[in-house]
């Protein structure tokens, strides 16, 4: 199912957080936004997953906008996993994973049970199902997130900083396993070698505007990244993959971000 963001606004106290934002992420494509602190990527996930409510623009998916569908509706086709989505509660991996079951009112224990388990299998984890999610380790619960989104069965998933607190290894696993998936997914992601190795399109955010948005070779280039970052940046192809890698320059705190890219 496509997502289309057209000209999104937010304001809140009379505060511009983002503005005129249009996004458009593909049927079964993995778009990344990226860009600076504070330039405006949760804001706008916020308002995919129905969190905070644009006051210009719409968020359209399948054509559809979304604001004006019923919130059990959207609940059932989206799917958001967000720094927020983390239990402080001692649930086991197996009651997190059946949450994605809400929106759909299953209540065949056989059919809860067989989804708990195809989702858990899915991710890897089919031998947590009974700890406490409290006594998961950072990689694990995120796979177990993205476990309860699958009982979900949402046509779109939203995504911010999934490789949060990840090491390498889950970093890497965490967006093969999202890759796998072929779902429609809007995520923000920091690190952009992660971005330019695994989406499809990239949109860079800045000030709360996307100042750029393409593939990730037309995208992350040293001219935008190093204007928008403040950072002098070399692009370099992955020997295997030939995806770019960005190599930063060491810069010196104190000096003008907006000038980094400039420097010799
Ligand atoms: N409820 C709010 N009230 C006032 N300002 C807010 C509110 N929510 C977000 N902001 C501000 O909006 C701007 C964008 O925040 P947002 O969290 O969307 O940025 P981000 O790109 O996700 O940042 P980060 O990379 O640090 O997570 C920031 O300056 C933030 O302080």
């Amino acid at each position: 199912m496509e997502l289309e963001l057209a000209g999104l606004g937010v304001s809140v106290a009379d505060k511009r957080l983002v503005r005129d934002v249009d996004v458009h992420v593909g049927e079964g494509s993995l778009v990344g936004l990226v860009g600076p602190n504070g330039s405006g990527k949760s804001t706008t996930l916020r308002c995919v997953y129905r969190s905070l409510s644009p006051d210009r623009g719409e968020v359209r998916l399948g054509g559809e906008n979304v604001t004006a569908m019923s919130l059990r509706e959207s609940a059932r086709r989206i799917a958001a996993l967000t720094q927020e989505s983390q239990s402080e509660f001692d649930f086991t991996v197996g009651e997190v994973v059946d949450m994605g079951n809400t929106p759909h009112r299953v209540s065949e224990r056989s059919d809860r049970a067989r989804g708990r388990g195809a989702a858990l299998r899915a991710v890897g984890c089919a031998h947590l199902e009974h700890r406490s999610v409290l006594s998961l380790s950072g990689g694990e619960k995120q796979r177990v997130l993205i476990a309860r989104a699958l009982v979900q069965r949402p046509e779109l998933l939203v995504l911010d900083e999934p490789t949060n607190h990840l090491d390498v290894r889950h970093q890497l696993e965490m967006l093969s396993l999202v890759r796998r998936l072929r779902l429609t997914t809007l995520t923000a992601l920091h690190d952009l070698n992660l971005a330019a190795a695994w989406c499809d399109h990239v949109y860079v955010l800045c000030q709360g505007r996307v100042v750029a948005g393409g593939p990730p070779t037309e995208v992350l280039t040293p001219e935008i990244i190093g204007e928008v970052f403040g950072v002098r940046v070399h692009v370099v192809d992955h020997p295997e993959t030939r995806a770019p890698q960005l190599l930063f320059s060491p810069v010196e705190s104190g000096t003008d971000p907006s000038k980094g890219h400039q420097r010799p």
